[in-house]
């Protein structure tokens, strides 16, 4: 569904230049449900931009969904917003207005022309978001759990096969939170929507198979679910940072250059070090300190 090759991004203003993407790889499967983890300022936000056609890339190569981002025109993007990709954002005044019900927030983007039909569409996907009960509330007599799921009512209103969600439980307690996650998963499994989800919570993104970490502006290393068609404990590598529920991989790229991460090079003394001794080793690649030559 989305291809990301040695995506890059360049925000320029006056006198600096930022390089929020460095040359990012990323592979989502279409029907996938898989989360970005990084910490502030890591690229995640503009990561999704990009995948959103909120902006574009200054440079690499980025299809979603077997089109070339790079070569829409304006008017083509324009589209692709409003048709295929849907966007839930933390930040509620983004997606809602409080003194509209909830039905009425849900219309706002349909691309339907008639009003009946616009309104059947709304209750429907209210009642698919567990919400059917409330749908003459207006947002403000909601809690915040159930406006994140007016929220997500409103991004499937055009029936799109992408959805974005950025920090979608951010504002809310763990056991709403646990509830929109559900709902996410529902939607991934029932629609089969692909869904990526951008947050810096790591309990959060391990309630999904696959948690691609970004570093830098780039994708630094990769945890999969143990236990599930894509590996098993025994399947494991022995050497890896594994927990209970995920084992986490180093992404390398096609030249082999992986990202070693800090506190392993902190372990062996080669924190600042701009250069490191690798050795061979039977069936292993053994990293030393440069100075460790015998
Ligand atoms: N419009 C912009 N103009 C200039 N620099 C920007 C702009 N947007 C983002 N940046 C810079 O690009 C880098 C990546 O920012 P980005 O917002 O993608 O990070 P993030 O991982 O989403 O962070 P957070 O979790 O805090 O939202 C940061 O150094 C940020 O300051």
């Amino acid at each position: 569904m989305i291809t990301c090759e040695n995506l890059v991004k360049i925000y320029k203003t006056a006198d600096i230049e930022v390089m929020a993407l460095q040359g990012l790889n990323l592979q989502v499967e279409q029907g996938e449900m898989m989360a970005i983890i990084g910490n502030s300022g890591s690229g995640k936000s503009t990561l999704l931009n990009m995948l959103g056609g909120l902006d574009r890339p200054s440079a690499g190569r980025l299809t979603i969904g077997g089109i070339d981002m790079q070569k829409l025109t304006d008017k083509e993007l324009t589209r692709y917003k409003r048709e295929t990709v849907g966007f839930i954002w933390q930040n509620k005044a983004r997606n809602l207005i409080p003194y509209l019900t909830a039905r009425e927030n849900v219309e706002i983007p349909m691309l339907l022309h008639d009003r009946k039909k616009k309104r059947e569409r709304a209750i429907e996907l209210l009642e698919a978001v567990g919400l059917g009960h409330r749908i003459n509330n207006r947002l403000e007599q909601l809690s915040g759990g159930e406006q994140q799921r007016v929220a997500i009512a409103i991004s499937l209103a055009n029936r799109p096969k992408l959805l974005l969600a950025d920090e979608p439980t951010g504002a809310l307690d763990t056991r709403t939170s646990a509830q929109v996650m559900g709902l996410l998963r529902k939607l991934n499994a029932d629609l089969g929507l692909t869904i990526v989800i951008v947050t810096h919570d790591l309990d959060l993104a391990k309630q999904v198979k696959r948690v691609v970490a970004i570093r830098d502006g780039r994708t630094s290393s990769e945890m999969i679910r143990r236990q599930d068609e894509y590996t098993t404990a025994e399947s494991a590598p022995a050497d890896g940072e594994a927990d209970d529920t995920h084992v986490e991989y180093a992404v390398m790229d096609r030249a082999g250059r992986i990202q070693v991460p800090e506190h392993y090079l902190e372990a062996v003394g080669a924190k600042n070090a701009d250069k490191v001794l690798l050795r061979l080793e039977d069936d292993k690649i053994v990293l030393l300190p440069a100075d460790n030559v015998k």
